[in-house]
């Protein structure tokens, strides 16, 4: 098969990560026979470096172009602490989703049995532990009207969603469901906002349509909880844009570690694989951020943008394999491992590599 892919490594971890994503993917082109091609381009920090947009016009034209896009992170602390910078990292991220029509992201949050002691969660809380969310991903507070009133002293963000964003992601969700245990979770704050009821009203109203599938609602603050407490009775579960960021960062606990969760944004045209995590400075140039989240990336783009289910398995493979063999990340390490099994990012890219050339 030939496909075109491009490498969007962003800001800092995202180098990192996305140099082993993009040798995983030049190894299952070797073992499986494939032709795949690769470009690269600027966005975040790196791209207002170069051109002074987070999003260069060059950038979205190689996307548009791309069967499939691997991103890393954007991000830079100079931004983080500077609440009144103009042009910020974050924006190219935004405006990528939305250009794209990316409006919905799948985070698959799946335990690998190999990590039950990286996690401080008790491990028979843990054990068999397998969700699915798809965040609604261009819609929300992040795309709704904002400003400063009161010379600069008052602040409002617009929390929005429009009747066809809701449905059009629900309808996703519901018809993973049926693939999966015919349980859904939609997660809204009904009690308490005007759009959250609108997003109840379409669950309810598609529901049907789906006989089959279990619905439950749950409100976020009570899911926060639940997600901890009892992972495992979630399936599918079906949230807004932030909601879905939130709950999302708190189930990697789930999984081990940030470092361990992929995702796969998608929509009307293009994918984009993309970790979940951010650029990381704290761990930025040291060599020892987890490569794995890009890797299972690798795996959804392969599934999902070109329908190679034994390449993506290989890979997901790969992983169990390594982590069975006892090799870590620091962030996945656990009480039980060996320090000589402790990895860097590059040494544990290696390890995976090897499997996929065996
Ligand atoms: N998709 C994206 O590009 C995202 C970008 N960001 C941006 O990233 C920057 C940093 O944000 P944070 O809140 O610190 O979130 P973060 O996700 O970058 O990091 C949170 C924590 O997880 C750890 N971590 C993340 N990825 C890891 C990996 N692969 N291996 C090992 N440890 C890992 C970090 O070291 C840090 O302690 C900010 O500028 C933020 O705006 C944040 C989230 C997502
Ligand atoms: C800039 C943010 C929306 C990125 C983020 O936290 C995410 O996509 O998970
Ligand atoms: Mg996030």
């Amino acid at each position: 098969m030939k496909k075109h892919i491009l490498v969007v490594p962003g800001d800092g971890i995202g180098a990192e990560v996305t140099t082993v994503g993009k040798q995983v993917l030049e190894a299952i082109a070797r073992k499986f026979g494939h032709e795949f091609t690769y470009d690269e381009a600027l966005i975040g920090h790196v791209a207002i470096e170069a051109t002074g947009s987070p999003l260069p016009g060059e950038t979205l034209t190689k996307m548009r172009a791309a069967d499939a896009i691997l991103f890393g992170a954007v991000g830079h602390p100079k931004y983080d602490n500077d609440p009144t910078a103009k042009v910020r990292p974050e924006q190219g991220l935004l405006q990528m989703r939305k250009e794209l029509g990316l409006y919905a992201n799948l985070r698959p949050i799946k335990l690998f049995d190999e990590l039950l002691d990286a996690s401080s969660i008790k491990p028979e809380i843990l054990r068999g532990a397998d969700i699915l969310f798809f965040r609604e991903l261009t819609g929300d507070v992040y795309f709704g009207k904002r400003e400063r009133l009161d010379e600069g002293n008052t602040a409002y963000d617009t929390m929005i969603y429009s009747k066809y964003e809701v449905e059009r992601i629900v309808r996703k969700a519901f018809e993973a469901a049926r693939t999966r245990n015919k349980r859904l979770c939609s997660v809204d704050k009904a009690n308490v906002l005007e759009s959250s009821r609108l997003w109840r009203e379409v669950v309810q109203a598609i529901a049907p349509e789906y006989a089959d599938v279990e619905v439950e609602h749950q409100f976020i603050d009570a899911a926060a909880m639940l997600l901890i407490k009892d992972p495992k009775r979630f399936d599918v579960v079906v949230t807004g844009n932030l909601f879905g960021d939130i709950l999302t960062d708190e189930a990697s606990q789930i999984a081990g570690s940030m470092g361990m969760l992929a995702s796969a944004s998608v929509g009307d045209n293009t994918g984009v694989y993309e970790p979940i995590h951010g650029s990381a400075h704290d761990i930025t140039g040291k060599g020892v951020a987890n490569p794995l989240a890009s890797v299972l990336s690798v795996a959804l783009m392969l599934d999902i943008s070109f329908g190679l289910k034994a390449e993506a398995e290989a890979v997901v493979g790969a992983v169990d394999a390594v982590l069975k063999a006892g090799y870590r990340t620091r962030d996945i390490a656990g009480p039980t491992t060996q320090p000589e099994h402790v990895l860097g990012t590059d040494a544990m890219g290696q390890q995976i590599l090897q499997l996929l050339q065996a």
